[in-house]
Order: structure tokens, then C-alpha cells, then sequence
């Protein structure tokens, strides 16, 4: 089946909370969701949940909580490899989802739901390994031992960006460490997170241990946050919603995993070839049209070699297509809303006036199928002062900002002047170059010779502004979803 036939068979379906186990009705001032690249496409209609839904699914969330982290680990992975499965085996239709309410090309989407069917087989594995450790005791026929266990409900907010990983990304680390979860997906991308509940049901999750409240930051967010029985935060978003989340989560005692912003540089030193380093900024900087938390928005690079890589990196650009994801030949969609897309413009206009220039792309389509969408050609900004708002403000859009430095000492000092620490790459054919660069970098993920790609069995997280708590994804997550206890023993 093709994505328009699909979409045809699902649209315009109301939805509403899954709440202890029941799907609830969608209410009538239900929030309609359109399509990205069509803005006359409803997509579908979805609950706006309020804080009496989200007192209900954190007490549903705590009340089976006592018996989730009480099933052992290999029960409760064994779940998470069954919703592993069942999301592969419906590969096309999620990558539709995705693809229809993000907007991102399907190969990005299939991608996307890949990576979540890898990262949940991986933490389906955690389950079984929440390890302490035993030592002998100071006293004759003792023993000390720590253990961990699950701290018990999680608020999951996720943003827009990966609506089916992000969810999965919360979720599956969630129930294999024995807590339960309460999700809040972006209002802008609910309806992944609903096909994902409704699989963790067929999966067989006992009621309340995976809960959904659909529903805006300030109304849904602000009430998980302050809710009493909720005992970890795991965030994904924006580093001033996720400071704000931390200051409320530190006043009630209760950690916080936070994944934000980035401004994320590839520094250029040295290379073999322009076109295939130039191949592999584009791919990292405008696959999900730039919307990635790891995009590359700043080439930070030797003045000697600047006028070859800029050409380069024109050359790459001309040949990415805009378009929606329907449509084989694309190979970029659209921003997530045309209210994202004017904020990128604004920025773009800003940066401008503080003295940068165009070098490529910055256009609007205005005519034709593409008018209908939120559209934005991939852009490449030049002439870039440090000072600049487009050298240290995330824009989270299909903006690359061209930076040239005299040295490698220069180009260090100006990858780690921003606020932002998450993703990193070098480019350079000298080990040493490249080693210290992986030493000084300030960025969770450092990346030698390739784009800001990350893996599914590794740890992903930053520092600064971009991260705070464990990293999540790797074995780090236990840090976050359990919490050491000590027993000693005397024979
Ligand atoms: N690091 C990343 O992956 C992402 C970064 N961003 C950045 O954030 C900017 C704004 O995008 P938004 O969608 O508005 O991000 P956001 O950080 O405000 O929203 C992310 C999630 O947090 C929820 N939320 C918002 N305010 C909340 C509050 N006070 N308490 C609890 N939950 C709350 C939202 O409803 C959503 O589910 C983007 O332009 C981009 O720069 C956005 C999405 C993803
Ligand atoms: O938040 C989800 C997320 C962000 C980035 C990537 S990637 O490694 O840069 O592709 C994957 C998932």
C-alpha cells in the first residue's frame, strides 16, 4: 500500500486518553491535528486532557506500580520484545504515521521506527540486568549487598521531533526497570503515541503501567510535573522548558532526565576528499529538516580550505528536493508547522541583520503543491561573527551557519562557546587532531570523521544547556529509573 491510500483509510478519527487501562472518548473541543506538509489535511482530532486526567492516570500509574516492579525482569522484558516485534512487523504503517504527522521523507521515517524497534529489544535486555553488587562485611559471617530498585511513576514528555522513538525511548526503559509511566506526547505529534499504547495493550501491559494523557505543556506537563505520587521526570524538549521542568522536579525532591537543544558544530580540519565530508554535513544537518536535537548548525572551518568546502556543500544542497514524504522523489519535508517555520525565518532575518549573508536556499515556496505545506529551502548562512545569533542560538530548522576559524585552536575555542553541549564531529585525517578534539570537545556525543548519528545500544545524552540527569538509551539509564538500596546481612 502506498502512504496516500493509507492516509486516506485512517484520517479524521478522534481520539482520547488511554486511562487504566481503558481508551477514553475523544471530548468536543478535541485539538485538531493537521498534516505538516498540507496544511488543509486534518489528520485527526485529540483530547485536550486536563489535570483531573492526569490525577487519574498517576493514581492508576502508582496503584499498579506496586505489582509491576514486583514481575520479574525477564516477564517484563519479554513485553517490550513482544511490542519490539509487532512494531516491525507493521514497519510501513508506523513510518506513514510518522511521515504524516512530522512530515519527515519515509526513508527517514522507516529510520525512525527501526531505531525504536532496535532501542526497545535493547532495553528489553536491561530488564534482567539491574545489578548491584556484594562484598564481604566487616563482621564475621556478614554480608553487605546493594541492589536497585525502580523508583516507581515516571512522567514521559516527549517532544514533535521522533514522535514514535522519543515515546518508545521513555517508555521502554520505563517498564524494564520495573516503574510505570504516565505519557504526554507533543501536542503536535499525538497520534504515534496512541498507535504505541494501543500496541503496548495487544502486548499484553497490565492496566496502569503505561497510562497516555494527550493535552498542552501548561495544562498536562505542569500537572505531571507537580503531581505528588511522581517520582522521576524523563524529559525530551526545549533547554528553557526543560530548566523550568528542573526547577519544579528539584523543589519536590524528584530527579529529572533531561534531553535538550543543541547548536551542534562539525569542525572541519582536514580531509581527502570536499565532496564526501560535505556529503555527510548536508545528511546531518538537514535530514528531518534540520529538526533534529543532533542536527549540525554550525561548520566551523580552516580558512584555508573554506572556499572548497563552501562550494561543496552549495553542490549538495542543489540536489536535495523539498517535498512531502508521499511524494518517492523528495528528499526533504516540510517544518512541523507553519507557526516553527515563521520563528526559523524570524531568526534567519535577525541573524542577517547582524551582518551574515545568504550564501544558499532561505526561500519559501510559494506556489504550486509545496505552498501548502511549511515548506523552507535548505539554507546556508555565511560572513558569521561570533557574536552572531546564528552562531549560538538553536534555530531547529534547515539553517546551516558557515563559520571560518585561522587554526584548530580557534576552531576548538568556537565549538565550545555556545550554551550547548550535546552532538560534535570532526573533520581531520590527524589522529592527534582528532583525539584532542575528542579530549576538549564540551558535547555528551563527540563524533570523529562522520555526522552526528548516534547508535542504538549507546548511551545519548549532553552537557551545559543540553543535558542534565543520566544519559539516556545505555546501561546509564538505570541511574535514573532506579534507586540504590543497601542491605547487610549476619549469619
Ligand atoms: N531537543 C529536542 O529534541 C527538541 C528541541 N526543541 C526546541 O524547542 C523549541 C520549542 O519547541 P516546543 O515543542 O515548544 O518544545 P517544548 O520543550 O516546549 O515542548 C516539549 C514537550 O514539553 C511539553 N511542555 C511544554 N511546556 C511544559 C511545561 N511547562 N511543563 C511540562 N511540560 C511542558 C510540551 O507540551 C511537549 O510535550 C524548538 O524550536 C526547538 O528549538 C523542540 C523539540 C525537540
Ligand atoms: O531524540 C531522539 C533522537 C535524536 C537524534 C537521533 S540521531 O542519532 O541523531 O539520529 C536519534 C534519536
Amino acid at each position: 500500500m502506498d502512504m496516500q491510500t493509507w492516509l486516506n483509510d485512517h484520517i479524521g478519527k478522534r481520539y482520547g486518553n488511554y486511562i487504566d487501562g481503558e481508551w477514553e472518548e475523544a471530548r468536543s473541543n478535541a485539538m485538531t491535528l493537521t498534516n505538516p506538509a498540507r496544511r488543509d489535511q486534518i489528520l485527526g482530532h485529540f483530547t485536550e486532557g486536563t489535570r483531573e486526567d492526569v490525577d487519574r492516570a498517576v493514581k492508576s500509574s502508582y496503584c499498579a506500580w506496586k505489582e509491576w516492579r514486583n514481575v520479574p525482569g525477564p516477564e517484563r522484558g519479554s513485553i517490550l520484545f513482544r511490542v519490539a516485534e509487532m512494531i516491525e512487523k507493521r514497519a510501513d504503517e508506523f513510518a506513514f504515521l510518522v511521515s504524516a504527522e512530522q512530515g519527515k521523507i519515509l526513508s527517514e521515517s522507516r529510520g525512525e521506527v527501526i531505531r525504536a524497534v532496535k532501542e526497545l529489544r535493547f532495553v528489553a535486555g536491561e530488564a534482567s540486568r539491574m545489578e548491584g553488587y556484594t562484598l564481604p562485611s566487616e563482621k564475621r559471617n556478614g554480608l553487605a549487598m546493594s541492589f536497585r530498585e525502580p523508583v516507581g511513576v515516571i512522567a514521559s514528555i516527549v517532544p514533535w521531533n521522533f514522535p514514535l522513538l522519543t515515546p518508545v525511548r521513555k517508555i521502554g526503559p520505563a517498564l524494564a526497570y520495573g516503574c510505570t509511566t504516565v505519557l504526554k506526547p507533543s501536542n503536535q505529534t499525538p497520534w504515534c503515541s496512541v498507535k504505541l499504547v494501543e500496541l503496548f495493550r495487544e502486548a499484553g501491559t497490565p492496566k496502569g503501567v503505561v497510562n497516555l494523557v494527550l493535552g498542552t505543556g501548561r495544562e498536562v506537563g505542569e500537572a505531571l510535573v507537580m503531581h505528588p505520587h511522581v517520582r522521576g521526570i524523563s524529559f525530551t524538549g526545549s533547554t528553557k522548558t526543560g530548566s523550568d521542568i528542573n526547577a519544579l522536579a528539584g523543589q519536590r525532591m524528584v530527579q529529572s532526565q533531561l534531553e535538550m537543544g543543541g547548536k551542534n558544530p562539525a569542525i572541519v580540519l582536514s580531509y581527502r576528499d570536499a565532496g564526501t565530508i560535505a556529503r555527510q554535513i548536508a545528511q546531518a544537518a538537514f535530514t528531518t529538516s534540520g529538526q533534529r536535537c543532533t542536527a549540525i548548525s554550525r561548520v566551523i572551518v580552516l580558512q584555508s580550505l573554506a572556499d572548497e568546502l563552501s562550494e561543496a556543500l552549495v553542490g549538495e544542497m542543489s540536489l536535495i528536493k523539498i517535498g512531502p514524504a508521499w511524494e518517492s522523489s523528495s528528499t526533504m519535508g516540510p517544518l512541523i508547522s507553519d507557526q516553527h517555520r515563521t520563528s526559523v525565518l524570524r531568526n534567519v532575518a535577525a541573524g542577517l541583520n547582524q551582518g551574515a549573508r545568504i550564501r544558499y536556499g532561505g526561500r519559501v515556496p510559494e506556489e504550486g503543491e509545496l505552498a501548502q505545506g511549511n515548506f523552507l529551502e535548505p539554507t546556508l548562512i555565511e560572513n558569521i561573527t561570533p557574536e552572531n545569533l546564528l552562531a549560538n542560538k538553536e534555530i531547529f530548522g534547515p539553517v546551516l551557519s558557515f563559520i571560518t576559524v585561522r587554526d584548530s585552536e580557534q576552531a576548538i575555542a568556537v565549538a565550545n562557546s555556545v550554551e550547548y553541549g550535546l552532538a560534535a564531529s570532526v573533520f581531520t585525517r590527524d589522529v592527534d587532531e582528532a583525539l584532542r578534539f575528542v579530549r576538549e570537545s564540551e558535547s555528551g556525543m563527540v563524533h570523529v570523521n562522520h555526522g552526528t548519528n548516534s547508535e542504538a545500544h549507546m548511551p545519548f545524552g549532553g552537557m551545559k544547556g543540553s543535558g542534565l540527569g543520566a544519559f539516556s538509551i545505555g546501561h546509564s539509564n538505570l541511574e535514573f529509573f532506579t534507586k540504590l538500596k543497601v542491605a547487610y546481612f549476619q549469619g
